[in-house]
């Protein structure tokens, strides 16, 4: 049983209870005037996604008190392009709650990042103001993927397709995915290789594709490995979740593209 058998089968328990209980909430959801797909094509630095993760199944707690409204606020000030919101309570303590209070402190364009399965999960995710939703090409089968991602794009909402492998990316370029994460973290074994986006970003032969780097970025020579890869965007977590000095730790990621 791998870490990632684990957490679909208690999404599908939270899937279950969300069918039964959630309804439709009319919190505020911000079209944005340009998608983030344009926006990150068309910027001159490096695109950071600054990610609220209180706590991880490979690092246990790492910011569990935070407070996602200012740790937003210090973000958009600092820089970030995005906000990547951890939704998932069992194994990330995160909430649905952290991304609509993050909603309404920031204009950004926000990614709810969970273990998504079906298509409540992406309503949900619009109605508390996600601009973006991920979808993970390991967590189903392509028929299904494409399902969920065609719905999210009907309903206005941009798709992070994650890959970590050959086999993945090539599903993500068959279904069309305009934004394709390439994970640097093996959710098998939770290792941690820049060496993965390295090697996948250069099977991506097109310019129309925005590649992000997400996982294991520190510094800004992770950076300079992720842009010379041709990624336009890095996903970050834990090293911001950490810092100390947000103002000098995201300047130091935002390196100008060459
Ligand atoms: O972070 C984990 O331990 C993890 C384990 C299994 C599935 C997903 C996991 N993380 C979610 C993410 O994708 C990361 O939070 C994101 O890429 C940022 O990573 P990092 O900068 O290394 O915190």
């Amino acid at each position: 049983m791998t870490f990632l058998s684990n957490i679909l089968i208690e999404k599908e328990k939270e899937v279950k209870i969300l069918k039964e209980q959630y309804q439709q909430q009319n919190y505020r959801n911000i079209k944005q005037e340009k998608s983030m797909y344009q926006t990150f094509m068309e910027s001159s630095t490096m695109n950071i996604i600054a990610e609220i993760k209180r706590a991880s199944p490979s690092k246990g707690e790492i910011n569990v008190e935070v407070n996602p409204v200012e740790q937003a606020e210090q973000y958009a000030t600092y820089g970030a392009n995005a906000i990547s919101v951890l939704t998932d309570t069992p194994f990330f303590k995160g909430s649905i709650e952290d991304l609509r209070v993050v909603r309404n402190t920031v204009d950004l364009p926000i990614l709810c990042k969970d273990f998504i399965i079906e298509e409540i999960q992406i309503n949900r995710a619009k109605d508390y103001g996600a601009n973006v939703v991920l979808l993970i090409a390991a967590a189903l089968p392509k028929q299904r993927l494409k399902e969920l991602f065609d719905y999210a794009y009907s309903i206005d909402l941009e798709v992070l397709l994650e890959v970590h492998n050959e086999t993945e990316l090539m599903i993500a370029l068959e279904i069309g995915a305009k934004i394709i994460g390439i994970n640097n973290r093996d959710l098998k074994t939770f290792t941690v290789d820049l060496s993965v986006t390295q090697e996948l970003a250069k099977l991506v032969n097109r310019n129309d594709i925005l590649l992000i780097g997400e996982s294991g970025i520190r510094n800004r020579e992770d950076v300079e490995k992720m842009m010379e890869a041709g990624v336009r965007g890095v996903l970050v977590g834990e090293t911001l979740m950490r810092s100390e000095n947000l103002k000098e730790t995201l300047k130091d990621l935002k390196i100008e593209f060459k």
